[in-house]
Order: structure tokens, then sequence, then C-alpha cells
């Protein structure tokens, strides 16, 4: 059995063998203000001190996010670049707004979900730009509870080159950090997509990580919770494969 910084050491290892096998030279992640992002960023500066790089990337976010980014940039050392994206995102998301409604196909309900998931897809679309550049790629912080549940946009924070950290639960997700130097007030924030004001993950599930950790690792939950989580997780199930195609014909 490993210890925790044996299995951080084999992880910081793994990472420089996927950039030796891709031909690629180095790492790029987007950096948030939360926990999963900061352990990703200590990662691959760890692995890459000099092929490393942070994307702070703010759309309509709170000061906070962009504060404990910074926060997380300067803890772990890593080059970063720091782009309001505020502005692109608003403008595309109102190009096609404006000309959905003059062609009275606009469903007002699903106003906040499809700007949110273009947050994501923007920074996805940032991420590969600079990833393109370096000849870099592109680093998912998803962990096994998010990919469990699908709590991820499709083709935007799922749009990734690589996973590192997908194998641990979010109870993991904190250990790794804390041995890391993760700052306090980021490790003592409510985990949140900052998709809109006020989110937090454990409130739109309907169910805690604690709970969603315990499916993944096997044990018994609630039935309210089991049922919560079953259904997240049959739903997504389209996010974790490719994409269907029809037979030969
Ligand atoms: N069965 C199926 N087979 C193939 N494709 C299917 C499909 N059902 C939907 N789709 C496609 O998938 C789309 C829906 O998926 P998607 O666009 O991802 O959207 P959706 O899953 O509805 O929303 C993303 C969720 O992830 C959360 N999120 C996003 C980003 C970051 C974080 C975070 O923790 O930081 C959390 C967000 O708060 C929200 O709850 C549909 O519009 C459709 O295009
Ligand atoms: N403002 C942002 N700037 C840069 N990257 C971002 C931003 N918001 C989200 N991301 C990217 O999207 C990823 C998914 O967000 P998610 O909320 O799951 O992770 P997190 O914010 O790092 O951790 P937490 O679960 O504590 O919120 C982030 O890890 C980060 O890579
Ligand atoms: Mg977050």
């Amino acid at each position: 059995m490993l210890t925790m910084e044996e299995k951080i050491e084999k992880t910081v290892d793994w990472l420089r063998e996927q950039v030796k096998t891709s031909g690629t030279k180095g790492l790029v992640v987007g950096i948030s203000g939360g926990i999963d992002s900061a352990l990703v960023a200590c990662l691959i500066k760890k692995a890459f001190p000099d092929n490393s790089l942070g994307v702070i990337m703010p759309i309509k976010s709170s000061p906070k996010d962009r504060e404990d980014a910074l926060k997380v940039v300067e803890a772990c050392k890593i080059k970063y670049l720091d782009l309001d994206l505020t502005e692109v995102q608003s403008k595309l998301f109102d190009i096609v707004v404006d000309n959905m409604k003059e062609k009275d196909m606009y469903n007002e309900d699903n106003t906040r979900i499809s700007d949110a998931n273009l947050r994501a897809r923007i920074r996805m679309s940032t991420l590969y730009t600079a990833a393109n550049n370096l000849n870099y790629m592109v680093v998912g912080t998803d962990n096994a509870a998010e990919v469990h549940t699908g709590y991820f946009t499709k083709y935007g924070d799922g749009g990734v080159d690589i996973l590192p950290i997908s194998n641990l639960t979010k109870r993991e997700v904190y250990e790794w950090s804390e041995v890391l130097g993760v700052p306090e007030s980021v490790l003592n924030r409510a985990p949140s997509a900052g998709l809109w004001e006020g989110q937090t993950d454990e409130n739109e599930m309907g169910t805690t990580y604690d709970m969603i950790d315990k499916v993944v690792k096997g044990e018994e939950v609630p039935e309210k919770d089991k049922a919560i989580i079953d259904r997240l997780h049959s739903r997504s199930e389209h996010k974790r494969v490719m994409p269907p195609k029809p037979p030969v014909f």
C-alpha cells in the first residue's frame, strides 16, 4: 500500500510520461480558485517546473474566484495568464440568443444553463489556443465523483487531453491539496462551478460529495442519495463515451 506522498510522486511521474509519449512539451490548466484546479496546478508545476501554465479566466465571476486563483498561482509558483473573457462570452451568447429570438425559437427556461455551459466551452477553447501555440496538452480537473455523476460540461471543462485526478475521491483531493500547500482560503471554500450567482455543487446535485465518494468506493449510502446519484450517473453516460454512430450500412 503506497503512502499519499508516494501516490503524488507516481502521479507526477505519470504526467511526465504522458507528455513524453504524446510528443508534446508541457501542460496547461485553467485555474478557477477552486480546489480541483489548485491541486492540478500544483501537480503539473511539480512535473514541469518550466513547461507548465495556469490560465485564470473570469467570466462574470465573483472577484473572490480570481483572488483565490492568484493565491494558488503564488503558492505553487506556476506561470500564468490572467484573461477576462466576460465580454467575449457575452457577445457570443447574445448573438445566438438574438438570432434565435428573431426566428421565434428561443426557450427562455434554458437561458441559465446554456449561458453557464458556454462559459465552460469558451474556457476550453481558450486553453486549447494556448496549448496549440506552446505544443502543450490541456489538463482536466475532474475527480472521480464528478466523472461518476457527469458533473461537468460536455466539451467544456470535460474537453481535455488527460485527467490526472480522475481516480481521486473529493476527500482525497482535499488530502492531497493540503500536503501540496494549497492555500487555506481555497481549502475552505464550498465547491462551486461558479456558473451562476450562489451556485454550489452540492445544492445543485441535491446530494453531498461524501455520499458520491462512498458510491464511487462501492459503499452503502441512504436510499434517497443512491437514487439521486444513480440518476445523475445514468443520465450522463453519453459524456463518458465516444459519440454514437450508425452501423456500417
Ligand atoms: N443521451 C444523450 N446522448 C448524447 N448526447 C446527449 C444526450 N443527452 C444530452 N446530450 C447532449 O449533452 C448536452 C447536455 O450536456 P451539457 O452540455 O454538459 O449540459 P448539462 O449536463 O445539462 O449541464 C452541465 C452540468 O455540469 C455542471 N458543471 C458544469 C461545468 C463545471 C462544473 C463544475 O463542477 O465546475 C459543473 C453544471 O452546473 C451542470 O449541472 C445536451 O445539450 C446534448 O447536446
Ligand atoms: N474562472 C475560471 N478560470 C479558469 N478556469 C476555470 C474557471 N472556472 C472554471 N475553470 C476550470 O473549470 C474546471 C472545473 O471547475 P470545478 O468547479 O469543477 O473545479 P474547481 O473550481 O477547480 O474546484 P471546486 O470543486 O472546488 O469548485 C476548473 O477546475 C478549472 O480548470
Ligand atoms: Mg469551482
